[in-house]
């Protein structure tokens, strides 16, 4: 039976998840969306279900997370782990409040922590404030997101107004005076009638204490990083099945090609690093709103004409002042949506006529709309591009497999797509 069940709130996050428990010494499937079918689950310690909820309505949001949370139950997790993004990415309504709050209230559960800190992606919470790359949240990029700007660091502001529950802190000295004190801590927020705790957390050792004091909690919600104190926890407990091989997955084979719909900063600085070794094709937002199918068509086509033995390069990514223009021109979620629906159309293509056989994605949404167009249900989780983002190959289907990297924006190294075949040798 597996130990945890877990939701992701996008794509890329919960591949993030999934690397993370793997690396902890946790086998793990992940699925694509609340399974519909039998999937090869076999003798997973964990489980990630994949949803792409971050941003829609908060009530679409809670539904689809409670049917992930019934399909959990059912195959018998006993711990629940919400996952959101380290930069704890929501609307101006939600949805991490309101999906905590349902989750709670579905498990008869009256606490939980919320820690999106992941110290090894420079992502940690100290005194509430979360900091991204060592600067405050609202000074790193993420101010100008998207779908989902940040434009606060205090976790505690912005979590409140998106749950009912008292939200509290769990500051760093309680987790530095050890395990005990943290559950001690636990016991007063509780007593108090908190209902949600802020986790500080600077580096894993934090997460390990926090894994600790959690593993009596029905549920968790963070980012990635406290999958490691969590599997860390069960290893002491001599809990997992044999996790030898958890990360294996079929040689690569086929053409390769990168699609990127981030505009994080990291993926604009990936971009110009590969743009310097591949051939690569602009998507222009504004000109994709203008033109649609024809556009795509000729990115489809352009692509067809390259060298085979060289990845290509198909990017809608912007800088923020571009991504402001089109958005004023024609509206955020409208520029989004088509964005997300033309590389997904590319990938299709890509991949069922141009024998693209591996393939890298950038963007959490991006990834969401490029896994639906490629009708895959579940992910077996390989080895480590970077922290986060794992090599991985779609769980059943004849032939050869795709290889496949859902890519977070904001993570990886500047070489990211240029190293990331040699990964996969
Ligand atoms: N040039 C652009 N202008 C406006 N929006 C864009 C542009 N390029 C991509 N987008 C949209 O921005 C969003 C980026 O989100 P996402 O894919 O989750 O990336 P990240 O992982 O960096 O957050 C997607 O909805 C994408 O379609
Ligand atoms: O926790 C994280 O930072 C990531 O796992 C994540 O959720 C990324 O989301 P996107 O930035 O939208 O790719």
């Amino acid at each position: 039976m597996p130990l945890l069940g877990c939701i992701a709130d996008d794509f890329t996050g919960a591949t993030d998840l999934a690397s993370m428990l793997v690396r902890g010494g946790a086998r793990t499937v992940q699925t694509i969306g609340v399974p519909d079918r039998p999937l090869p689950t076999g003798d997973a310690d964990a489980l990630v279900v994949a949803l792409k909820s971050r941003t829609l309505p908060a009530e679409e949001a809670v539904a689809q997370s409670l049917a992930a949370l019934a399909w959990l139950r059912s195959q018998g997790c006993r711990q629940f782990y919400f996952k959101y993004c380290s930069t704890f990415d929501s609307t101006a309504d939600g949805n991490i409040g309101p999906v905590s709050d349902a989750l709670l209230e579905a498990l008869g559960s009256r606490f939980t922590v919320a820690c999106p800190a992941f110290p090894e992606n420079r992502r940690s919470v100290f005194n509430g404030y979360l900091f991204a790359n060592d600067v405050l949240l609202n000074e790193s990029g993420m101010q100008d997101h998207p779908l989902t700007p940040m434009r606060d660091a205090n976790l505690l502001r912005v979590l409140q107004p998106q749950t009912r529950r008292p939200v509290g802190l769990i500051d760093y000295r309680s987790l530095r005076a050890g395990v005990e004190a943290t559950r001690a801590r636990i016991a007063e927020l509780t007593t108090e009638g908190v209902g949600i705790a802020i986790c500080d957390a600077i580096d894993n050792s934090d997460l390990e204490v926090l894994g600790k004091a959690c593993l009596d909690l029905p549920l968790v919600t963070a980012g990635s990083g406290l999958a490691l104190g969590l599997a860390s926890a069960w290893r002491e407990q001599g809990v997992l099945s044999s996790a030898a091989s958890a990360d294996r997955l079929a040689p690569p084979h086929g053409r390769r090609a990168i699609l990127s719909g981030s505009c994080s900063k990291a993926t604009l600085a990936q971009i110009a690093e590969a743009k310097a070794h591949y051939p690569s094709f602009r998507l222009e937002a504004g000109e994709l709103m203008a033109r649609g199918g024809a556009l795509v068509e000729e990115a489809i086509a352009w692509a067809a004409r390259q060298d085979a033995a060289t990845p290509v390069l198909i990017y809608a990514s912007s800088s923020p002042e571009e991504v402001r223009k089109v958005q004023e021109q024609f509206g955020t979620q409208q520029v989004g949506e088509r964005v997300e629906q033309a590389l997904a159309s590319i990938a299709r293509t890509l991949v069922q006529e141009q024998d693209v056989g591996q393939l890298l994605v950038a963007g959490g949404e991006t990834s969401g709309a490029v896994v639906g167009a490629l009708d895959i249900a579940g992910l077996r989780i390989g080895p480590s591009i970077d922290p986060g983002v794992p090599w991985t190959q779609p769980l059943s289907g004849g032939g050869r497999p795709l290889s496949l990297a859902l890519k977070s924006g904001n993570f990886g190294s500047i070489d990211f797509m240029v190293k990331a075949w040699g990964m996969l040798a």
